[in-house]
């Protein structure tokens, strides 16, 4: 056995490993009777219990959680958040329930510009307190890596104090978080789109990367918000600056986002309910992860996207909750139960979609949203025999422990 903290997870009924590496595992790689130690936060072993504990005996490890027969999967990626925000929009969710339109409430300066101005208002103390606060939620559902976006700030002030609230934010609570700039997320009231996107790019995104406060840089390429070319020049701009590019597209028109993803090699593109089949292997091609919020779609009373069409194709489909004020859903395995039952995924298929392939949508290529070797010991211990638990059930979660880095930090 090696140095460092020690930690053991053995007993386990049902180990959800990673993705399958053959074809006669299906999308997931399961052991029976099994167990796993890391050192220092990381998976050092995965083996049958019997070996485990031989190795690693839970009485020298600082963490050691018998899990009596439970299943445990890797900890949940949520690879599309806007979670850092003030204010409320519960009424504009009454509102769309008697009819009224997403876009028509923001074109009449609701919606995301709803939500900047009580952002402008509201002190940096609040902004990391309430992200705090839905973190911790966040986690309480299985969820060990967040990406958040910034995006109602809309100037370059308020835009940095967002990031900076979300950098505040990681280093206070166990879920790592992954910052998005996304400065072009609408159009502020005082300026037109073409004269903001070049404020963004000659104000906005050089003093984020001076900053080095973000990893990816998304636009919202939509009708009635940023065109394409629009949308085109800030992402090359972000990533001339060294963000990767994200792009929210193909939400409520299908104006061309996804072909731009594909041109540009985006690390994601997002939402995609309008996506084609064309689309749909461009993505393919040019490898870029295509992230479906099922929860959007469910509050807007919309279609899916079409989730098959692109496991079909080939390409690793991720789920994330896109928790926002116009859909107020903080948990991956609700995510996970509307993946399966209103888009027809497996469950195997949502868990692989929250996990892994969630985690290539962010870019992270160390064994993130897996459990082998070298990964973070990222897990979830289910009070439940099988992982099937977290799509299936409809009311309470079926989430018992969370560990992040090895560490218990919620049960
Ligand atoms: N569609 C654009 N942005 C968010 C919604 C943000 C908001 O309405 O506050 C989304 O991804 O769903
Ligand atoms: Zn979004």
């Amino acid at each position: 056995m090696s140095g460092g903290d020690l930690s053991v997870v053995y007993g386990i009924g049902e180990l959800v490993v990673g993705p399958g590496e053959d074809d006669s595992d299906g999308p997931l790689e399961i052991r029976e009777d099994a167990a796993f130690a890391a050192v220092d936060g990381e998976v050092v072993a995965v083996a049958s219990s019997e070996a485990i504990t031989r190795e690693y005996p839970p009485e020298n490890a600082a963490t050691a959680i018998d899990a009596d027969g439970r299943a445990v999967v890797p900890g949940f990626v949520d690879p599309h958040t806007h979670a850092v925000f003030a204010g409320d929009r519960s009424d504009e969710f009454a509102a769309k329930l008697g009819g009224a339109e997403y876009r028509e409430i923001l074109a009449e300066g609701g919606g995301i510009l709803r939500t900047v101005r009580a952002v402008r208002e509201a002190g940096d103390d609040r902004l990391v307190a309430s992200l705090a606060g839905h973190l911790e939620t966040m986690l309480a559902h299985g969820t060990t890596t967040a990406e958040v976006k910034s995006g109602y700030g809309l100037d370059t002030e308020t835009e940095l104090r967002l990031l900076a609230a979300i950098d505040r934010a990681d280093a206070r609570q166990p879920v790592d978080l992954v910052p998005t700039f996304m400065g072009a997320h609408a159009v502020p009231e005082r300026v037109d789109a073409e004269a903001y996107v070049d404020e963004v790019i000659g104000e906005q995104l050089p003093a984020v990367a001076e900053q080095g406060i973000a990893a990816f840089c998304d636009v919202f390429c939509e009708e009635g918000v940023f065109g394409v070319d629009q949308s085109r020049r800030v992402l090359e701009a972000g990533r001339e600056r060294g963000l990767e590019p994200k792009i929210h597209a193909e939400e409520f028109t299908r104006l061309g986002g996804a072909e731009l993803a594909a041109e540009l090699g985006a690390v994601s593109a997002d939402h995609l309910l309008c996506a084609t089949d064309e689309d749909v292997d461009a993505l393919v091609e040019s490898g870029v992860v295509p992230v479906l919020l099922p929860g959007t779609a469910f509050g807007l009373g919309e279609g899916y996207a079409d989730a098959r069409a692109f496991l079909e194709a080939g390409a690793p489909v991720a789920l994330a909750t896109d928790f926002n004020p116009n859909c107020h859903s903080r948990s991956m395995e609700f995510v996970q139960t509307l993946g399966a039952v209103e888009m027809g995924l497996t469950p195997a298929e949502a868990l692989l979609a929250a996990t892994r392939n969630a985690a290539l949508a962010l870019g992270l290529e160390d064994g993130t949203g897996t459990l082998r070797e070298g990964a973070p010991a990222d897990a979830v211990v289910l009070e439940a025999p099988s992982y099937v638990h977290v799509a299936y059930r409809l009311d309470t979660s079926a989430v018992e422990a969370v560990l992040k880095s090895g560490e218990v930090v919620y049960e």
